[in-house]
């Protein structure tokens, strides 16, 4: 839970995604309400419900980055699932409930991580002792294991190689399932986890150098000091309080009046969707989730479709609704350059670690911004994705010659993206193809 004001959610989310102010707003006020719900006092706060949230907006265009942004910025279980799932062969009718299994599943890695954090001095500390243990053996005296301490702390040791005798975590049946049912090993029966636990307790011996064997034990020993009962308790709680579920494509589960053929399923998954949204409990292998305070943001382009045509009661589950405007050439001058993850520096990162040092000139950029929105305009608009294939394709001469190019510099200048760009672009036949 973070107690950001939401003007410091916003100027958070401003690092990594340019523009869509509304949407930046309604968001950042749901996780402050999620803030204010906690000062509550008991009974008060069951009565409080999120205001879920309709983004309306093309393809591309930051729904899911700032929906996911937020949820790294408040620590929040978060997934994300195409509603036109679950109306494809082989999943209508299937339990949109899994999408709340799976949230917890994710939450459940995410806790273990979070809790892995927590124990890692400990985890350290006991990491050491093996790692002094296999090199001095067990019955050294404590003279002798703090010289090899010592040595260890000191790197002296990196390239010793030892014997380690560690949990054999491969599991000969997780790939197990039920063929033409997909996921229908899921909640049934683990058999992954019957067997992991019939077989619990294996070991595999492995030698490997001490530098190697750092990160496996200290993880190994995390898990030691983490109980699998209060990780999932606790991930279980992070879901109801705080879990986000991103659903989109939710306008193509709209039954049009005039449409015909497959509305039925599709009203069916609206149906579906419901009882997650308006608050039921659904039941995990790791326990009861109560889904009411689960904030949901649903979203679509509606381009054919419209919000009213969603089944009433779903409309009003959705209360806030927010518009994100498609993007300019503007914007994606911006996005190459002013983003904490701009495709500029991941570039120039990427090249650096083979010694090639890519500088962007003013008009590079903006020879890259007016190809990415031409070809939107002209093929398809797939918003900011298209910077994605325009650099790739920019780079894909220096990408491979880098490692024989050391010690260069190379501008990435308005010549150098016409030079590696410019015939592709002049036919949208070619561009559909390559871009
Ligand atoms: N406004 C923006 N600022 C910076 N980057 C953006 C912006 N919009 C999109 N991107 C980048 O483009 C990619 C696709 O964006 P995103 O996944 O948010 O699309 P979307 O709007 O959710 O579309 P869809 O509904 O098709 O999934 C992401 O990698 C994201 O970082």
């Amino acid at each position: 839970m973070t107690d950001l004001t939401p003007r410091e959610i916003v100027s958070e989310l401003d690092r990594f995604i340019i523009g869509q102010r509304d949407a930046k707003r309604a968001v950042a006020v749901a996780l402050r309400n999620r803030w204010r719900r906690k000062q509550l006092s008991d009974d008060l706060r069951d009565e409080v419900y999120p205001k879920n949230i309709l983004m309306i907006g093309p393809t591309g265009v930051g729904k899911t980055e700032i929906s996911r942004r937020l949820a790294k910025l408040a620590r929040a279980p978060f997934i994300k699932v195409e509603a036109t799932k679950f109306t494809e062969v082989g999943y209508v009718g299937r339990d949109v409930e899994q999408i709340i299994r799976d949230l917890v599943d994710a939450a459940i890695i995410q806790t273990r991580d979070y809790m892995r954090e927590d124990v890692k001095p400990r985890a350290h500390a006991a990491a050491e002792e093996r790692v002094v243990e296999a090199i001095a053996g067990s019955d050294a005296r404590e003279s002798t294991r703090e010289m090899f301490r010592k040595k260890l702390k000191s790197g002296e040791l990196d390239n010793t190689e030892i014997e380690l005798e560690l949990s054999d975590s491969s599991n000969p049946m997780s790939m197990m399932e039920i063929p033409g049912q997909p996921g229908a090993n899921m909640g049934m029966m683990n058999l992954g986890d019957m067997f992991g636990k019939a077989f619990g307790g294996r070991t595999v011996k492995r030698r490997m150098t001490v530098a190697d064997s750092y990160e496996i034990l200290i993880s190994e020993e995390a898990d030691k000091l983490l109980d699998d009962e209060i990780v999932n308790r606790t991930a279980l709680e992070a879901v109801e309080q705080n879990g986000i579920v991103f659903l989109d494509e939710i306008d193509k589960v709209c039954a049009r009046t005039e449409a015909r053929g497959g509305d039925v399923s599709r009203e069916g998954v609206q149906r579906d969707l419901l009882p997650l949204i308006e608050g039921t409990t659904v039941s995990t292998k790791h326990g009861a989730v109560k889904t009411d305070h689960i904030l949901f943001i649903a979203s679509g382009a509606f381009h054919i479709a419209k919000p009213s045509d969603l089944l009433p009661e779903l409309q009003g589950r959705l209360p806030i609704r927010v518009e994100l405007r498609a993007l300019t050439e503007e914007d994606f001058v911006r996005i190459l350059t002013e983003t904490d993850n701009a495709l500029t520096r991941q570039y120039t990162a990427l090249m650096g670690t083979e010694e090639v040092t890519v500088t962007f000139t003013d008009d590079g950029i903006a020879a890259l911004a007016k190809i990415a929105a031409d070809v939107n305009q002209s093929v398809e608009n797939i918003g900011a994705r298209r910077l994605y294939t325009v650099m790739e394709r920019v780079f894909e001469e220096l990408s491979f010659t880098a490692p024989d190019r050391s010690g260069d510099a190379v501008t990435v200048d308005a010549g150098f993206v016409e030079a590696n760009l410019g015939e592709l672009t002049k036919s949208a036949d070619v561009s559909r193809y390559v871009l």
